[in-house]
């Protein structure tokens, strides 16, 4: 390595295996473009999701369903191209891994060639076995997610807190150690009781990324933009936002207005 170059001590799957291993839990967030990405990855997050959530914050969308593959990959590798030292894993958008197993490893296969991504994200446990297989199986990392699994919204009908039932409780926990059996190097718990949850984390020895999943999981994922306080309508208890970017982002946005009709920019200094 170069004397100009800073060397980065780079964020592995192996190396978040063993950050659950030795206790230390695990920062996880999204960004769907460089900039972002330049951010995010300066200040030290362990894992950089490009979620398909994109499809809401980025693109204006009701759900995530309608992303496609072409626009998650163009969003991961404008991420990839900002990031020294985050694990950068992609979600597999609706409709690109259901079908059969093979189109799945070809979705896979696509992200990780066209992106430069380290590893996908997949939603679902015993239904989607035969596809995380197939992916494993070409060398391709794969992060599970279970609990509240938005690309199926419409079977649910509703963002409720999932798996408070028995019943699903149990599946989730099967599904889970099902994922770790078959060799998912991760799993996200999205919106599910924290003492199952917690029961979860301690069932496998993979890393539990949590969001609205309690405190007893080996770490926590949130959305950059509701982090920030750019989106507003989003209000679930899980949140915790660390600024109100959407009001001071208006307020400089309007002050530049202002400056604009009253000639105060630019100023004689800011022109040639
Ligand atoms: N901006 C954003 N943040 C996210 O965390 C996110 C997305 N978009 N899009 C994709 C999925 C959808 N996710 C969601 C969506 C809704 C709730 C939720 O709790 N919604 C309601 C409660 C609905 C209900 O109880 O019926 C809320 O309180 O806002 C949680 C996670 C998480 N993901
Ligand atoms: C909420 C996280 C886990 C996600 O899947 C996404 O941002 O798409
Ligand atoms: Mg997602």
């Amino acid at each position: 390595m170069s004397a100009t170059k800073k060397e980065y001590k780079r964020v592995t799957v192996k190396s978040l295996v063993d950050m659950k291993k030795n206790g230390e839990k695990i920062s996880m967030l999204t960004a769907y473009d460089y900039s972002m990405a330049k951010i995010v990855d300066a200040a030290n997050v362990d894992v950089i999701l490009v979620g398909d959530s994109a499809s809401n914050v980025m693109a204006g969308h009701e759900t995530t369903l309608p992303i496609t593959l072409d626009q998650m990959i163009y969003h991961a590798s404008s991420v990839i191209r900002a990031v020294n030292r985050a694990l950068v894993v992609v979600d597999i958008p609706f409709g690109s891994y259901q079908s059969d197993p093979k189109e799945a490893l070809r979705s896979a296969i696509r992200i990780m060639k066209e992106s430069g991504a380290h590893a996908v994200k997949v939603e679902g446990g015993q239904e989607i076995k035969e596809s995380v297989k197939r992916i494993l199986n070409a060398g391709i990392p794969v992060m599970g997610h279970l609990g509240l699994t938005p690309q199926s919204i419409y079977k649910f009908g509703t963002y409720t807190v999932r798996a408070k039932e028995e019943e699903e409780a149990h599946k989730l926990i099967e599904d889970a150690k099902l994922l770790e059996k078959m060799g998912c190097f991760a799993i996200v718990l999205e919106k599910i009781p924290a003492k199952l949850a917690k029961e979860v984390a301690e069932s496998v020895s993979i890393p539990i990324i949590g969001i609205g999943a309690g405190n007893g999981v080996d770490g926590q994922v949130l959305v950059i933009h509701d982090l920030l306080g750019i989106t507003q309508e989003f209000n679930p208890r899980f949140l915790r936002r660390y600024l109100n970017l959407y009001e001071e982002m208006g307020n400089a946005i309007s002050k530049y207005v202002d400056d604009v009709k009253t000639r105060d920019f630019p100023s004689d200094e800011e022109q040639y």
